[in-house]
């Protein structure tokens, strides 16, 4: 008896595709082609799954990576950090007084608005950087092998550009909107987590709010901004809130060296 499986197939005309093409019928402008389904039912049915994972991970309206796109990246990001100790930065920028221009323009206007400034921000990164809508009127950008001061001139580049940039709404209406940015350095070989750090990106937003919007706010030397749940995760358990613990005892093989 011969122990070799046979191929398992699939039957496509089994499948219940529909509603999946549909989807991805609608969901770009130039869906990627599909292959002829009964030439290659595996490249068909495999294309299938790529275009509706490419479907998950964009935001519709913007084109950008969703959330949970960047909640990957910076997954990604926090572990390389750790491994390498290379320096990156996180930035969450927020459109500030969004609501008024919805309130002002309407809604279909709001969204063109975000669209520009998605745009917009697109043309100020680079192809390593991943820029995300976050949400609403939020995006989040994480730039990997990013300098101190390569990321304040960048932050700020894109707070400029954004300002600068006319954002034409009809043929007697051109608006200009400006952007609130918060940024935070990871901490260099540390392993810290995605919440973390997004925190505190988060409250250098804030703080840019605050003290009166259109403003950039990073994070000043993050090495002394760790915090005791980030002391933890790398040291625990020698560390504790009250102090360094006991170094535990050194075994006898260690004393030869
Ligand atoms: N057009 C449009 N509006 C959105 C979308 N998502 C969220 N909003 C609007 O974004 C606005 C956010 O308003 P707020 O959170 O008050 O913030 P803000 O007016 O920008 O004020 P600050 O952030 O404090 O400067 C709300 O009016 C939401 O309805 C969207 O996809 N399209």
């Amino acid at each position: 008896m011969s122990d070799t499986a046979p191929p398992s197939l699939v039957d496509l005309r089994a499948l219940r595709l529909d509603t999946a093409l549909a989807l991805i019928g609608q969901g770009t402008d130039q869906p990627a082609p599909l292959p002829h389904a009964a030439a290659s039912p595996t490249a068909y049915l495999q294309t299938v799954v790529d275009s509706l994972c490419e479907l998950s991970l964009r935001d519709p309206l913007s084109g950008l990576a969703n959330r949970r796109h960047f909640h990957a990246a910076l997954e990604r990001e926090v572990d390389r950090v750790a491994r390498s100790g290379e320096a990156a930065l996180l930035m969450m920028l927020d459109i500030d007084h969004f609501k008024r221009v919805n309130d002002t323009y309407g809604h279909v206007a709001g969204d063109r608005v975000l669209q520009v400034v998605a745009r917009t921000l697109a043309s100020c990164v680079r192809p390593m950087d991943t820029l995300a809508r976050y949400g609403g009127e939020e995006f989040a950008i994480v730039l990997p092998a990013c300098q101190a001061e390569f990321g304040r001139a960048v932050a700020e580049r894109i707070r400029r550009v954004v300002a600068a940039t006319p954002i034409k709404l009809g043929p007697n209406t051109t608006l200009h909107v400006t952007l609130s940015i918060g940024g935070a350095f990871a901490l260099q070989w540390i392993r810290s987590t995605t919440g973390l750090w997004t925190n505190r990106a988060d409250s250098q937003l804030y703080r840019a709010k605050s003290e009166g919007r259109n403003r950039v706010c990073i994070e000043e030397q993050p090495s002394s901004t760790v915090s005791a749940e980030e002391k933890n995760l790398l040291f625990a358990p020698l560390y504790t809130p009250s102090g360094w613990g006991e170094l535990p005892p050194m075994n006898s093989s260690d004393s030869a060296y």
